[in-house]
């Protein structure tokens, strides 16, 4: 338990509130042990064969004002301990949030970004809830039995060591039983990951399910995640019923034990009756508390359990930052200096990029080319600094990336993405995100160069109309064009652009050409796009083939096409696939 308190006392961005509220929890534990032992005297007075109240009275008249003490603290514990709760889940989220903000964009994987979620959600509200609800009583739960002891002792010393005895054996078996039960909920809280993935799957695949006819029955992936998350969970009460059921043995027979042990200081006429009645009153005072932790420790356990995954979220560390970071950038060009990055070094996979070099020229145009998996995505990602490069060096204007400042990287990378995530509001909004303060005339020309103005002239509410959830009522190239003209309101002067590879309407797909064109049409700026299209690839200054995260080719466009590389081929495939489009709509 002691870590546990270490683990929670570490995880509070402000333990302040978290130490009032675990004194006052220490405070009403010691209090209810005084109390008992108060006992002692009051029945040792009274239960005389001449009561003899004088004695009495004064124990009597202590208990009196330490019970009202009682009384009022826990009156106020409670709602106390509630608002504490919803204050400390709010500070939590936020310390989470902001810490997640500092991290790396290529920690946001999938996988991390469901288990923020659930952090955020879940975790902080079982740590928050389960600490003043389950954690405190806990403390309660040890403190009393342990101040019951030490006022046995000056009842009873005999008694005092049966219980000294009792203790250990009981919190051995807990501990035991809380082991098994920690098992437990690891495996329960995957199973429920597994579930909550498979709904999440079950939503995006309506369409492709209900063509196949699944649409009321959903997938059997989530069917076998439904009935795993049931296997796990009898599994779970199973193994942890001969630890459950043994702890309740060790109090049962503790208590058994401390009756035999008084029956028998009585039996003997080593015990005042007064004693023995105090004795049996301390020790169900002794053993209930012990007792009810067995219905606290799963409960504690899935808290432990909550802290760790929140821990593992705020341990991971930003990328580092140079001690003198430059803060500006003389001008836009891009440099990979034998670059080798990555991803996953312990599945001994081979790097993402091995020993990549080329260039980039500012006001020029760059094509990345290549199969599926072959490292473009990685180009971008290293370039915006998504992550450090293991060897080598990328640079932009001449400065390592890594000794840039972060926010003028930022400010003059724009990224547009494949599928954009547009914010459910105002096409205006959306677009003024890259730059809050423009004024209408600049929002207008960024819209003209992206090419979006045409889409805004045909919306009903034009600028004023709203996207729906994800940017849904605009199809994917109106998405690009809202993405590309944040790059040009912000005045970015490094656009990297993960151009859509499936087909586009004609009058979407020459918008975004011409956009793409417009954005690489200023001198100060260099444009880097994954090419897809054959009028783009024929457009760039340059082309670079990546095959297997090495350069395969780099040159003109037009140059690499005359031979017989991977270019050539590509390029071939890319205009059969337009062709193949073309004749299909038609
Ligand atoms: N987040 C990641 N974690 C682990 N491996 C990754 C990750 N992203 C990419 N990879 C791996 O790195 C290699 C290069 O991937 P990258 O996405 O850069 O290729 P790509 O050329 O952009 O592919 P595509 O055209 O399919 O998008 C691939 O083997 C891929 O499996």
């Amino acid at each position: 338990m002691i870590p546990m308190i270490r683990n929670l006392y570490r995880l509070w961005p402000d333990p302040k509130l978290l130490l009032r509220l675990g004194s006052l929890q220490v405070i009403l534990a010691v209090l209810q042990g005084v109390l008992l032992g108060m006992l002692v005297p009051i029945l040792r007075a009274l239960l005389r064969p001449e009561p003899d109240f004088a004695a009495a009275g004064p124990w009597l008249f202590a208990g009196g004002i330490g019970l009202a003490v009682y009384a009022v603290l826990t009156v106020i514990a409670t709602p106390f301990g509630f608002a504490a709760s919803m204050e400390l889940a709010a500070e939590l989220r936020h310390h989470l949030m902001g810490h997640v903000t500092t991290l790396p964009l290529g920690w946001f994987t999938a996988d991390r970004k469901a288990r923020l979620a659930r952090a955020v959600t879940a975790d902080v509200n079982t740590i928050s809830h389960l600490t003043v609800t389950i954690g405190f009583p806990a403390i309660v739960s040890v403190l009393v039995p342990a101040t019951v002891i030490v006022v046995t002792f000056a009842v009873d010393w005999r008694m005092a060591l049966l219980f000294l005895a009792i203790a250990p054996i009981a919190f051995l078996t807990l501990r035991r039983a809380g082991h098994i039960a920690s098992i437990a909920e690891v495996e329960l809280e995957e199973a429920a990951t597994e579930i909550a993935g498979r709904a999440i799957e079950l939503g995006q695949a309506q369409t492709v399910l209900r063509a196949a006819g699944h649409g009321t029955t959903g997938t059997a992936r989530l069917r076998e995640a439904l009935e795993e998350h049931r296997r796990t969970y009898r599994r779970g009460l199973r193994r942890s019923m001969v630890p459950d059921l043994t702890f309740t043995a060790v109090v049962m027979i503790g208590f058994a034990a401390v009756l035999a042990l008084g029956a028998w200081l009585l039996l003997e006429r080593s015990l005042p009756i007064p004693d023995a009645v105090v004795l049996f009153v301390l020790a169900v005072r002794f053993l209930e508390p012990i007792g009810n932790l067995i219905e606290l420790i799963g409960a504690l356990r899935a808290m432990d359990n909550s802290i760790g995954r929140v821990q593992a979220i705020l341990h991971t560390r930003p990328l580092p930052k140079a001690p003198k970071p430059v803060t500006r950038l003389e001008n836009a060009g891009i440099e990979f200096e034998s670059v080798t990055y990555h991803y996953e070094q312990e599945t001994g996979k081979a790097p993402a990029l091995s020993d990549v070099s080329f260039r980039c020229l500012p006001g020029t145009m760059t094509a990345l080319v290549g199969p599926s998996g072959s490292g473009k995505t990685t180009v971008i990602r290293l370039i915006a600094r998504f992550f450090d490069v293991d060897k080598g060096s990328v640079r932009i204007g001449g400065v390592d990336v890594r000794s840039l400042n972060e926010e003028v990287l930022m400010s003059d990378v724009a990224i547009v993405f494949q599928d954009v995530y547009l914010f459910d509001t105002t096409i205006e909004d959306n677009v003024r995100l890259a730059k809050p303060d423009a004024t209408d005339e600049e929002l207008a020309a960024a819209a003209r160069a992206a090419r979006l103005d045409d889409v805004i002239a045909r919306l009903p509410q034009g600028w004023r109309s709203r996207v729906g959830e994800g940017g849904a009522q605009l199809s994917g190239g109106e998405r690009q064009r809202v993405s590309i003209a944040r790059a040009f309101l912000k005045r970015a002067r490094i656009v990297l652009i993960d151009e859509a590879s499936s087909a586009l309407d004609p009058e979407n797909e020459i918008a975004v050409s011409q956009a793409i064109a417009n954005l690489a049409g200023d001198p100060d700026r260099t444009v880097i796009v994954i090419a897809h299209r054959p009028s783009t690839l024929a457009a760039a200054d340059q082309v670079i083939v990546l095959d297997a995260g090495r350069v395969a080719e780099i040159g003109k466009p037009e140059e690499l096409r005359q031979g017989e590389g991977i270019f050539a081929r590509l390029f071939d495939q890319y205009e059969r696939a337009r062709s193949w489009h073309i004749v299909k709509r038609a």
